[in-house]
C-alpha cells in the first residue's frame, strides 16, 4: 500500500533479479530500514526473528529464501536442506509450509541445472497470488463495511476493531483484514480503526498504526483490554482480525489475545470476522484448539520495550522484576462458535468444515496427498 504517496510492497526481487528485498518491520514505526536477504540462512533469520512477519509474507519470504537456496545448492540434498531449515523457522503459521510444499513440488522434479530459474518464477507467482488473493478479500469484506455504513446516518462513521497486523505489513500488499479496509477508505466510505496495541510485540501499535496512518486511514491506538469495554458501549460496529491457521473445523489460530476479543464480541452481539487467504486454511487439522501448535517466544520479548527516547534515541528498557518468570505464548486459538464468518478470496463463509471443504475443493484434494 502507500507510505506518504509512494506504493510499496513489504518483499520484492531486487533490480539484480536474485537477491530479495524486504521491509525490516522489527525498525518500524521509529525507522524504515529495507534489509537485502543474499541467502537462504537470510531468508531463516528474516521468518524466525521477524524481520518479516505474518502468515502469507513469511510464505512469501521462505519461497524467495528456497529460491536463494537453488543459487546456493540445487541438488536433492540442498533442496531437502533448504526445505528442512526453512519449514522450522516458526511453528504456527501453516502458510510456511504451504510455500515451501509449493516450491518443492515444483523444484523436485526437475533437472537441478533448471530449478534456480524454476524457483524465482514460483516464488514471483507465489507474490503475486497473494496480492490477487488479498484484493478478492478486500472486495469480498467490503460488502460487510457497505451493508453497515447503509444503516448509519449520514456522515456517521463505521467503526472496526483489529487486533495484531493483518495489514499489507504481514503480507505481500493489501493485507486480510485491513484489506476491505483499504478499499472502504478508497470508496470514500467513513471508516475508523480501533488498532489493539498488541503486546508483547505491539504489532498493532507499531505496524498497523504506521500503515494506516500513511495510508490516511483514520484510527485509534488502543491498549488490548479496551476492546471490551468499547463493545459494551456501542463503540465497535464489527470486528475483523487476521489468522495464521483455520483448521478444518473452522477454528482459527490468530495472535494472543484474539480469543479474549472473539469472547467480548460474542457477548456484546459484535459481529467477529477473520479475514484469511485460503493458503491459511489446514485441512490436515481437525480440531484448531487441540491440535495447532502455538509458538512460544523469548520472555524477553515480554520483559522489555523498546521505544523513542525525547531527544530521539531508541533504547531499550526493562520492565519486569528481574528474576520474575515469564510467558510468552504467541498465539491462541479462538473457536468457531465465536467466529461470525471467515472473509476469504471466494466469499464470506461460515466457519465450518462443510463450507470451507465447498469454496476450496482442490485443497481438500491436496490434504489426501501425503
Ligand atoms: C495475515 S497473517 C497476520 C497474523 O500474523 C501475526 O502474527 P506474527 O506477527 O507473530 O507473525 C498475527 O497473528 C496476525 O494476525
Amino acid at each position: 500500500m502507500k507510505v506518504d504517496g509512494k506504493h510499496f510492497r513489504s518483499i520484492w526481487r531486487e533490480r539484480d533479479g536474485w537477491s530479495v528485498g524486504a521491509i525490516d518491520q522489527r525498525q518500524l514505526p521509529h525507522e524504515f530500514v529495507v534489509a537485502r536477504l543474499v541467502s537462504c540462512e537470510d531468508a531463516v533469520v528474516a521468518i524466525r526473528d521477524m524481520l518479516v512477519r505474518g502468515a502469507p509474507l513469511i510464505g512469501a519470504t521462505a519461497a524467495y529464501g528456497m529460491a536463494l537456496a537453488m543459487r546456493e545448492d540445487a541438488s536433492d540434498a540442498g533442496l531437502k536442506r533448504a526445505y528442512d531449515t526453512l519449514v522450522v523457522a516458526r511453528p504456527t503459521a501453516i502458510n510456511l509450509k504451504w510455500a515451501l510444499d509449493e516450491m518443492r513440488a515444483a523444484l523436485a522434479p526437475i533437472d537441478p541445472v533448471e530449478r534456480a530459474e524454476a524457483a524465482y518464477a514460483r516464488a514471483d507467482e507465489i507474490v503475486e497470488q497473494d496480492v490477487e488473493i488479498n484484493r478478492g478479500i478486500a472486495g469480498n469484506g467490503l460488502k460487510l463495511i457497505e451493508t453497515i455504513a447503509a444503516k448509519k446516518k449520514p456522515g456517521e462513521t463505521v467503526n472496526v476493531l483489529t487486533h495484531c497486523n493483518a495489514g499489507w505489513l504481514a503480507t505481500v500488499d493489501w493485507g486480510t483484514a485491513t484489506a476491505p479496509i483499504y478499499l472502504a477508505h478508497e470508496r470514500g466510505i467513513k471508516i475508523h480503526v480501533w488498532v489493539d496495541e498488541t503486546r508483547p510485540r505491539n504489532q498493532g501499535a507499531s505496524l498497523t498504526a504506521w500503515e494506516l496512518g500513511h495510508h490516511g486511514v483514520p484510527h485509534t491506538v488502543i491498549p488490548d483490554n479496551t476492546g471490551g469495554h468499547l463493545m459494551q458501549h456501542g463503540m465497535v460496529d464489527l470486528a475483523i482480525v487476521g489468522t495464521d491457521r483455520v483448521a478444518a473445523n473452522g477454528d482459527v489460530c490468530n495472535k494472543i489475545g484474539t480469543y479474549l476479543k472473539a469472547l467480548a464480541a460474542h457477548d456484546n452481539g459484535v459481529p467477529f470476522y477473520v479475514a484469511l487467504p485460503s493458503p491459511t486454511i489446514d485441512f490436515a487439522v481437525d480440531d484448531g484448539i487441540r491440535d495447532i501448535p502455538i509458538e512460544q517466544r523469548s520472555g524477553t520479548e515480554v520483559t522489555d520495550m523498546t521505544g523513542r527516547t525525547a531527544d530521539g534515541r531508541l533504547e531499550t528498557v526493562r520492565i519486569v522484576p528481574e528474576g520474575s518468570p515469564v510467558a510468552n505464548y504467541a498465539f491462541d486459538v479462538t473457536p468457531a462458535r465465536l467466529v461470525t464468518g471467515l472473509i476469504t478470496e471466494r466469499g464470506v463463509l461460515k466457519p465450518d468444515r462443510a463450507s470451507l471443504a465447498e469454496a476450496f475443493p482442490e485443497r481438500v484434494a491436496a490434504r489426501s496427498v501425503p
